[in-house]
């Protein structure tokens, strides 16, 4: 296999500038050949490339975390490091490349890890600058909570620090005791070609990065995806000789993903600054990289983009092939046990006319959303479209959540009561009358600010986390530590508290009689989690694989070795990938009524996120069970279409779509999704109202209310893009036409056809 990224014609690459000019003695170099194994991947068909191969590790690991990586990143290549296993791998080569793991053999001088730095007298530890959004960015290492709510209300005084201070902290106003024309720019004294050349840079990146209007905002106010964005620049103005971006497409929307991919190209191509990309497995790798590591179990796969993702389906088809047994097993499972589909059933969450303001900034403006029982939503919008904000409002983060409720004036016919305008019902009641200590147990979330913000005391065990889900807890409760209960339900109509409990009495507390049977349901459901979140079903351990190639249908009873073991290991001691999953399983474990999903993959490694997909979904493949009842409500925040478990297709009505956009939102259907696609050519435009037309002129009979039943609308789907019944073309549009549109394909084809069969039969007669 040719691994050697040299291989891109685009990039004529000079050999002798090498970013990593690795020197191993000679010794070394022949074993390393000889003694390669079939562990690891190398390349070094360039005669002019110096092999490494370096083992590294942390002090306190007698044993490496990884062996036999041989990596020479050369001028003007473009590398990605991608975490294909899991466990943090691509955090500690970062942590690598930055010197805080040791190397073994270290490169030697004069040139060592960094020859193109050290070479030219530059300290390397203090020329390249890493951003990660993968890891945990805020709340140290401490155990305590932080309040993630805190951005909501009115900005404390410690949190006023403007977007724009915080890329130039000379504009930050000096201390009272300085004179006003003292400013901390002049005590600076930054020359002048080097300050335009800075704000030059900054204005292009602000503009591309679409930052302009949020300048002065505090910090602590911007969205995720903006503050994503705002790191990313900081980091670029500060200028140094490489930059190792980690994850940064996470959380950000589908426009600015490209937006910033292209900067980063530009930039690493003026070597201002060079750039590796740190990516998950499942992203995407940009098409202009060339040279890819892909780190699995300890090793690394190493060589150019293609030959690599080459290898690697290779890899996970034989894995996928090996887990057969499994999954056939599980089916039988499947096929004795079918789980119970989701159910529609009471209104959960009730928005009328929602908004959201400060000052002059409005963020929700006259927003309306019903989430239903049994109802599955993808909730998506631009970065800044107020998702964030939405959701702070379900739960009851938010203050404005609690002044919602506007009323119509009073009309002459008096009336018992008076209609609102507007209106904020949680499980049929007003915010305001519903305590937070039963919302909080209602209402379960996983979230990017709840993961910094959870609390990681060093005696938390993973079952202490877990456990914390029930009653929506951020420290450990009750005698077996699953809760002491809220002592209240929430009211959901007539199916009241249905979609929890299933055995359990979720009103109870400690100390009460029914507490028993709930604190037994409790832990039960905690070994129910761990089971099939846990490792069993990612670590592929060798008792996860014995238990996974078993062909015995029965499951043995009680959890298994590896899941008790995993219940006992510290929380802030797991890889930030296992944390993630732990407190999905929070999330999950409490069977709340309404569960908020938002950006739950992001961190998870792939195996986690087929297991977790699978339970979600109730694939009997992934641990024999329903991670969502059917009553359970779901809403997941994603900005990734292919990380929401469920497809509309399966099922319109429980399957839906609501998007936020200029303070408001609508739910999408498969008709309008495709209507505001943008830039679609005018020509397949012209096609879609052609075939829109003729679907109402000739099709209206099938259609109800807009909207088509699921058969007429996969038959017509199917017929529009069959190439027995269109032509190329039409096949080819039949990808970007809604359903109504692709029956109006399929009349007007049947209709054009029969004419021109008509005519032809006519000339034959005639
Ligand atoms: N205290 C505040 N003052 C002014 N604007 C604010 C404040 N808090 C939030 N905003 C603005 O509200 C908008 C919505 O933010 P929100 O976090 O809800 O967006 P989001 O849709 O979740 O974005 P993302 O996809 O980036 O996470 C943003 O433009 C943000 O700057």
């Amino acid at each position: 296999m040719d691994s050697n990224p040299n291989e891109h014609s685009t990039n004529p690459l000079p050999s002798s500038n090498q970013l990593y000019r690795p020197y191993l003695p000679r010794h070394e170099r022949r074993t390393s050949r000889r003694s390669r194994g079939g562990s690891s991947y190398s390349y070094n068909s360039d005669p002019h490339s110096q092999i490494q191969r370096i083992q590294f590790g942390d002090i306190k690991h007698s044993q490496p975390l990884f062996r036999d990586i041989e990596w020479t990143v050369k001028e003007g290549e473009r590398w990605a490091v991608v975490d294909g296993g899991g466990g943090g791998e691509k955090n500690v080569l970062f942590n690598t490349l930055l010197g805080r793991y040791r190397i073994s053999p270290h490169p030697p001088p004069p040139g060592g890890l960094f020859p193109f730095l050290t070479l030219a007298g530059r300290d390397p530890y203090s020329d390249i600058s890493i951003v990660s959004f993968g890891h945990r960015s805020q709340g140290g290492g401490g155990g305590e909570f932080y309040d993630y709510s805190a951005r909501y209300g009115a900005v404390q005084e410690q949190d006023r620090l403007t977007l724009r201070q915080s890329l130039f902290p000379e504009t930050i106003p000096p201390p009272s005791h300085l004179s006003t024309n003292d400013t901390n720019e002049q005590l600076i004294n930054i020359p002048k070609k080097e300050k335009d050349e800075e704000n030059a840079l900054f204005k292009h990146l602000i503009t591309k990065m679409g930052l302009e209007s949020f300048l002065d905002l505090p910090m602590i106010a911007l969205s995720n995806g903006q503050t994503r964005r705002a790191r990313i620049i900081k980091a670029i103005l500060r200028n140094p000789s490489l930059l190792l971006l980690d994850e940064p497409l996470t959380g950000l929307d589908a426009t600015t993903r490209p937006l910033l991919l292209s900067t980063l190209r530009e930039l690493h191509d003026r070597k201002s600054p060079r750039v590796i990309l740190g990516l998950r497995a499942q992203d995407e790798v940009p098409e202009w990289v060339h040279g890819l590591v892909y780190l699995y179990s300890g090793t690394a796969i190493v060589g150019g983009r293609d030959s690599v993702l080459r290898e690697v389906e290779k890899r996970l088809r034989s894995s996928e092939e090996r887990t057969t047994t499994t999954t056939t097993t599980n089916t039988l499972n499947a096929e004795q046990d079918p789980l119970p589909s989701p159910q529609l059933g009471e209104l959960l969450i009730d928005m009328k006319n929602i908004r959201v303001q400060y000052k002059d900034r409005k963020v929700l403006d006259g927003l309306s959303w019903q989430i239903k029982q049994g109802e599955r939503w993808h909730l998506i919008g631009e970065n800044g479209s107020g998702k964030t904000t939405l959701l702070s409002l379900i739960t009851g983060d938010h203050p404005q959540s609690y002044t919602q409720t506007r009323y119509a004036a009073p009309s002459s016919e008096s009336s018992t009561s008076t209609p609102t305008t507007s209106h904020l019902n949680l499980f049929s009641r007003p915010r305001s009358r519903l305590p937070t200590t039963l919302l909080r147990s209602a209402i379960s979330t996983f979230s990017p600010e709840l993961f910094d913000a959870f609390p990681r005391r060093a005696n938390m065990s993973v079952w202490d986390v877990v456990g914390t889900g029930f009653d929506g807890d951020f420290v450990p409760k009750g005698k077996k530590g699953v809760g002491s209960g809220v002592g209240m339900k929430v009211d959901i109509g007539e199916g009241v508290a249905k979609g929890r409990g299933e055995g359990g009495c979720e009103g109870a507390m400690e100390g009460q009689d029914e507490w028993k049977e709930e604190e037994q349901w409790r832990v039960e459901r905690v070994w129910e989690v761990l089971e099939a979140l846990g490792p069993e079903a990612w670590s592929g351990s060798e008792d996860s694989r014995r238990k996974s190639t078993s062909t015995s249908a029965i499951p043995a009873p009680g959890p298994s070795p590896l899941t008790k073991e995993f219940a006992k290991t510290s929380f802030p001691s797991l890889p930030i990938s296992q944390q993630r999953i732990v407190l999905l399983m929070r999330a999950l474990v409490g069977r709340a009524p309404l569960i908020l999903l938002d950006e739950v993959w992001s961190g998870m490694d792939e195996r986690m996120v087929r297991a977790a997909r699978g339970y979600l979904r109730g694939d009997l493949t992934s641990g024999g069970g329903g991670g969502v009842g059917p009553h359970q409500a779901v809403v997941v925040i994603t900005h990734w279409e292919e990380e929401v478990p469920w497809s509309r297709d399966e099922d319109p009505g429980v399957f839906k779509r609501f998007k936020l956009s200029g303070g408001k939102g609508f739910e999408q259907t498969n008709q309008t999704d495709v209507l505001a696609a943008p830039d679609l050519p005018s020509v397949v435009q012209g096609m879609r109202q052609i075939c829109a037309i003729a679907s109402t002129l000739l099709g209206s009979a099938v259609l109800s209310d807009g909207v088509l039943p699921s058969s007429t609308s996969s038959t017509a789907a199917a017929a529009a893009s069959s190439p027995t019944t269109t032509s190329s073309t039409s096949s080819a549009l039949s990808n970007v036409l809604s359903s109504r549109e692709a029956v109006g394909m399929y009349y007007l084809t049947t209709y054009m056809m029969a004419v021109l069969v008509v005519v032809g039969a006519s000339q034959v007669l005639y």
